[in-house]
C-alpha cells in the first residue's frame, strides 16, 4: 500500500476510535476485519499509532491547534509510530516543518494551567482521586501509565513446571524470565506472536497479567471443591482456578455476556480442564445463582469495573470513563458482591477484586459490605498470598488488601479483598 493510501485508512479509523462509542480494541479488529488488504506490519503501525494518539491525546491536541488538514491527520503525524522514511513520503513540506517545530515543544513550557495536564494526559476529574490515593508518587503513576504493558503468561501448572515452560519457548525463540511476584508467572521479551508457538497451543500458557495471577490465587481454591468464578468473562481467571483446583471439583463460570463465555471455549479446550461449567445469567440475582446459595467453598467476584488499572492497554477507557459512568458501576458492584457472597459455605471464602484504582470502587465497596456482612471475617491479603508462595507479598497489600500499581509492582492496577465466611 502507498503511504498516501495508509494515511488515509489510519484517518478513517483514528476518527471512528476518537467517537468513543465502542472500546478501542473492538474498532481496530473490526476495521482489520474490513481491510483484509492490510499486511502485518501496516497493521501493526495503524494500531501503534491510534493507541499513541490515545496515550498522550491531551498533548496532541494541545499541538494540533495549529497545522493544516483534518484534526484526525495532524493527530496522526504527532503520534506516527512507523518508519520516518514513510512519513516523508506522505506528508507535504508544509506538514513536515510544522511537525519539525511540534517535537520541539516542551510541555512545561506551555501556558500556565496546561502544562500539567500536557505531561500526564489524565482528564482533570481523575487527577485529584488519584493523587489522594499516591501522593507524591503521582507522576511516576502518571508515567506508568502512559507506557504500553509487557506480555506476561501463566503457566498452566496441570501440564508443566514454569522452568519447562521457560524452556520449551527459549526452544522456539521466545525468551522469558519467571514475574517477580507470581510463582506461576513469565514475562515474555517483546510481543512476539505467541499464538503461532506450540507451547501455546499446547496449552502449557495463557496470556495473563502479573496482577490477574494473583487475584485468582487469592481464593486458595483446592482439589475437589466447589468454586465460583462469578463474572468470568472470556474466562482469564477461570483457567487459573480451574488449574488451582488439579482440573477436579466444580467449578461454575458465570456472566451475563453469552459472547464473552463463547470466547472462553477455546481456550477451555487448549487447557485441558474438564472441570469447568460456563452458564450464562440474566442478573446477579438469577435463579440458577439462588439455587446454590450457601453451597459453595470459594466465590471470585471479578466485577466489572471501570478497568481505569489497565490504561497501558486500554487507553481510551480514561477518556471514555467519568464520574457519572463510576457512580453507576459502584451501585453494580455493591450489587454483584452482595449476591455472590450469598452462594459461599460456612468457612467459606470470597474475594472481590477489580482491575480499576479508583477508591470509590475498591475499599468503599469492601467497607460497606463488612459493614453490612457481619457473618464474613475480612482475611489478611498478604497472608493469604505468602500461602500460595507469592514472593514479597506484604509489599503488594496495604490495610489487609491487594493493591497493585503499575509504577510499583509493574503490573496493571488492581484491586483485591478476602473474607471467609464465620
Ligand atoms: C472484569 S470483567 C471479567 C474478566 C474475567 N474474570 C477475566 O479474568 O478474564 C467483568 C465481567 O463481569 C460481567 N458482568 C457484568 N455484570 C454482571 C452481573 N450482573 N453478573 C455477572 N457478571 C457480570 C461482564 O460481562 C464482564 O465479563
Amino acid at each position: 500500500m502507498t503511504p498516501k493510501a495508509l494515511f488515509a485508512l489510519c484517518d478513517e479509523l483514528l476518527h471512528e476510535v476518537l467517537r468513543f462509542t465502542t472500546p478501542a480494541d473492538a474498532v481496530v479488529s473490526s476495521f482489520f476485519r474490513q481491510n483484509r488488504a492490510l499486511g502485518a506490519r501496516e497493521r501493526q503501525t495503524l494500531a501503534e499509532t491510534v493507541y499513541e494518539v490515545l496515550r498522550r491525546r491531551a498533548k496532541y491536541q494541545y499541538l494540533a491547534r495549529s497545522g493544516h488538514g483534518s484534526i484526525e491527520r495532524r493527530l496522526i503525524l504527532l503520534a506516527w509510530q512507523g518508519s520516518e522514511a514513510y512519513l516523508n513520503a506522505a506528508i507535504t513540506e508544509g506538514e513536515r516543518t510544522w511537525l519539525d517545530n511540534c517535537r520541539q515543544f516542551d510541555p512545561m513550557k506551555a501556558s500556565k494551567g496546561h502544562n500539567a495536564a500536557l505531561v500526564h494526559n489524565l482528564p482533570e476529574w481523575l487527577v485529584e482521586p488519584l493523587k489522594a490515593q499516591v501522593g507524591e508518587e503521582f507522576d511516576a503513576l502518571a508515567e506508568a501509565l502512559l507506557q504500553p504493558a509487557g506480555l506476561d503468561l501463566r503457566v498452566n501448572a496441570i501440564k508443566v513446571k514454569r522452568e519447562a515452560a521457560q524452556e520449551a519457548l527459549a526452544a522456539e525463540g521466545i525468551r522469558a524470565q519467571p514475574t517477580p511476584f507470581s510463582p506461576l508467572g513469565l514475562r515474555v521479551d517483546g510481543k512476539p506472536a505467541l499464538n503461532r508457538t506450540e507451547v501455546f497451543n499446547r496449552g502449557e500458557v495463557e496470556v495473563q497479567d502479573e496482577g490477574s495471577q494473583l487475584l485468582a490465587l487469592l481464593t486458595e481454591a483446592r482439589r475437589g471443591e466447589m468454586v465460583v468464578d462469578f463474572c468470568a468473562g472470556a474466562g482469564g481467571k477461570t483457567l487459573a482456578l480451574g488449574a488451582m483446583m488439579r482440573n477436579t471439583g466444580r467449578l461454575y463460570a458465570f456472566d451475563v455476556s453469552a459472547h464473552r463465555l463463547a470466547a472462553l471455549k477455546p481456550r477451555l479446550a487448549r487447557s485441558g480442564l474438564s472441570n469447568v461449567y460456563p452458564a450464562g445469567i440474566t442478573h446477579e440475582r438469577d435463579d440458577r445463582v439462588k439455587r446454590l446459595a450457601g453451597k459453595i467453598d470459594r466465590v471470585l467476584v471479578d466485577a466489572p469495573c471501570s478497568g481505569l488499572g489497565t490504561l497501558r492497554r486500554n487507553p481510551d477507557l480514561k477518556w471514555r470513563q467519568s464520574e457519572k459512568s463510576v457512580a453507576e458501576l459502584t451501585a453494580k458492584q455493591a450489587s454483584i458482591l452482595d449476591s455472590a457472597a450469598r452462594l459461599v459455605k460456612s468457612g467459606g471464602q470470597l474475594v472481590y477484586a477489580t482491575c480499576s484504582v479508583l477508591e470509590a470502587e475498591n475499599e468503599a465497596i469492601v467497607r460497606a459490605f463488612t459493614e453490612a456482612h457481619p457473618d464474613f471475617e475480612m482475611l489478611d491479603a498478604a497472608e493469604v498470598l505468602e500461602r500460595q508462595k507469592v514472593e514479597q507479598a506484604a509489599s503488594l497489600c496495604h490495610d489487609g488488601m491487594l493493591r497493585l500499581w503499575p509504577h510499583r509492582h509493574g503490573t496493571d492496577g488492581f484491586f483485591a479483598a478476602v473474607w471467609r465466611r464465620r
